[in-house]
């Protein structure tokens, strides 16, 4: 697929995968009250898509910077197949779960093919090169991105969408069974984000556990089989997409009117905001 996202290339190798969980979660940032998680406890299965979604500040990111253990944790745990990642040394923890972080800028003048090649890192020995694997792994990664093209040019010359998916690349090159991404479509046009939904819809069926933070509720809501709502560092709800996306539910927790309806064409919960309080349309 020309410039897409290539959910055919890869192989379907991680039966097996482990669940992520969330137990109780809390994370609080200095000088600042109110906890951006206060008890949060979330599933994520192999197989399926996970969710997360909810409003500006609602705590999305800090789930992930939990998980990558960039803040403490307040209260609670995380866990990989029942096991603490607090046990687990940063390279085992890499080798596990492939993470696109919401924000990052190129910091190195680098090739493409060299920051994909970062993803490698957790599976790499210390001494040496990047073998045959780690090469043909970079090229694999980029092609099911849809980036492929963008081998040989340097990180600080892509535009914002070219960027995104060499990111989602580099996470793809570190060959893990989870993956999480956060707003992995942001500054994508419509056929590259659907085809960023589309792989992450592979990568699931493939067996992986995936986790996906996301404000495109009804890309969501055709992509996830379980969907977990967050609001002011809670819980609001959590289930299947039908659970989730309902006008009473969404209103409350986005304080905005709205109408959840169906596409006719596929038959999933379909939302529509309306025009500001008080207008007709
Ligand atoms: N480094 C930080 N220091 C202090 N407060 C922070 C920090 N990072 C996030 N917060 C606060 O924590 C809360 C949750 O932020 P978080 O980034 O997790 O929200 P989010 O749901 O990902 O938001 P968005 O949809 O806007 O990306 C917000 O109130 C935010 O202002």
């Amino acid at each position: 697929m020309t410039g897409g996202v290539s959910p055919l290339s890869g192989s379907p190798s991680h039966a097996g995968a482990p669940s992520l969980a969330f137990h109780a979660v809390t994370v609080r940032y200095p000088q600042r009250e109110v906890a951006a998680l206060s008890n949060v406890t979330l599933h994520a299965q192999p197989g399926c898509v996970t969710a997360v979604v909810g409003p500006n500040g609602s705590g999305k990111s800090s789930l992930v910077r939990a998980l990558l253990r960039r803040v403490p944790l307040a209260g609670g745990h995380i866990e990989l197949d029942g096991v603490n990642i607090a046990q687990s040394t940063a390279r085992d923890l890499a080798q596990q779960v492939a993470i696109v972080p919401q924000r990052e800028e190129p910091v190195m003048p680098l090739s493409v093919r060299e920051f994909v090649l970062l993803g490698r890192h957790p599976r790499r020995s210390a001494f040496g090169g990047p073998s045959a694997d780690d090469r043909a792994h970079v090229l694999s990664a980029l092609d099911r991105a849809g980036i492929l093209d963008a081998v040989d040019r340097r990180t600080d010359s892509l535009s914002g969408g070219e960027w995104q998916r060499v990111r989602i690349a580099r996470a793809l090159a570190q060959d893990t069974r989870v993956l999480v991404l956060d707003e992995p479509t942001t500054f994508l046009d419509i056929a590259h984000e659907m085809a960023v939904f589309e792989l992450v819809d592979t990568l699931a069926r493939e067996g992986r556990t995936v986790l996906l933070v996301s404000h495109q509720l009804n890309l969501v809501a055709r992509f996830a089989e379980h969907i977990v709502l967050l609001d002011k560092g809670q819980v609001a709800a959590a289930g299947t997409v039908d659970d989730v996306m309902r006008g009473d539910v969404l209103e409350a927790v986005y304080d905005w009117p709205l109408v959840v309806t169906r596409d006719p064409a596929i038959g999933v919960p379909a939302l529509l905001p309306l025009r500001g309080r008080g207008r007709s349309r």
